[in-house]
């Protein structure tokens, strides 16, 4: 008999065999019964039919506006199901600092990276991703006067005439997170702003800036992989 079809009939075999034994020792030695969490509100769905329609749907330039349209219908926290795996997301920035600084360790595991996680920062519990809506936390108008507005100084303002740093850690409040919060906040969050603010503050001191003759700088967003310009800032710099 062939060598190939001996191996394969084997592998089958083993593996069949093995598949038996983990439902003999789960099923009668081991208690496996899983617990069952009541999740977050989810829309109404059919299963299998329902996930593939929303695959069909999700893309990364309208997965915020799917969001919020569920968010507005069901509440901050809400649960989408991606095949059998549930998916919660948590838009409101409370929630967020309760989860991440409150109740660290409960949320401190993460899952392997995938492409929604690369749109949102995320956390695993269980079998449940959680997802935090970092874009909507920015633009919540409780935590910024005229969120959308292009203000720099809001930085400097912060805090009430105290002089205190703006705490981008979130350990006080969380207002915006580009670093994640609490126990998994990313290591190198003080490297990355210094090298952010001496970049920018070298091609402020370095070049001079002009915008092209008839341009305006216009800070409308077109959402790509990423939020984008819409109109490109086209300058003319010069050295100093
Ligand atoms: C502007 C620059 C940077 C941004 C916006 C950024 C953002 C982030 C975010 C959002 C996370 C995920 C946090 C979470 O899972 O909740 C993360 C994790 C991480 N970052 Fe950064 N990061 C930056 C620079 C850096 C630098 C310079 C380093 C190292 C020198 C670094 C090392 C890491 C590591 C090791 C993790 C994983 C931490 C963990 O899983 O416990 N990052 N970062």
């Amino acid at each position: 008999m062939n060598h190939w079809f001996l191996i394969l009939l084997s592998i089958s075999i083993s593996i069949s065999v093995s598949g038996i034994l983990r439902f003999i020792v789960n099923r009668y030695f081991i208690n496996t019964k899983p617990t069952v969490y009541k999740l977050p509100p989810s829309p109404k769905s059919i299963p299998v039919i329902s996930n593939l329609l929303w695959l069909r749907r999700i893309s990364p330039s309208n997965i915020h506006s799917i969001l919020n349209s569920l968010h507005a219908k069901l509440g901050p926290i809400i649960t989408i199901y991606l095949g059998s795996r549930p998916l919660i997301f948590i838009a409101d920035r409370l929630l967020a600092h309760k989860a991440l600084i409150q109740n660290g360790a409960v949320f401190a595991n993460r899952p392997p990276a995938s492409a929604t996680q690369k749109l949102v920062t995320s956390n695993q519990r269980n079998n449940a991703a959680i997802n935090f809506l970092v874009a909507e936390m920015g633009w919540d108008p409780e935590a910024w006067e005229d969120p959308l507005t292009f203000k720099p100084e809001r930085f400097l303002d912060h805090d009430n005439g105290t002089r205190q740093e703006f705490d981008i850690t979130g350990s006080r409040e969380i207002k915006m997170m580009p670093f994640g919060a609490g126990r998994r906040i990313c290591p190198g969050y003080q490297l990355g702003m210094l090298h952010l603010e001496y970049y920018v503050a070298n091609l402020v001191c370095k070049f001079e800036w002009r915008a092209v003759d008839g341009d305006d700088v216009d800070l409308s967003e077109r959402t790509e992989r990423t939020m984008v310009m819409k109109n490109p800032l086209r300058v003319r710099i010069s050295p100093r």
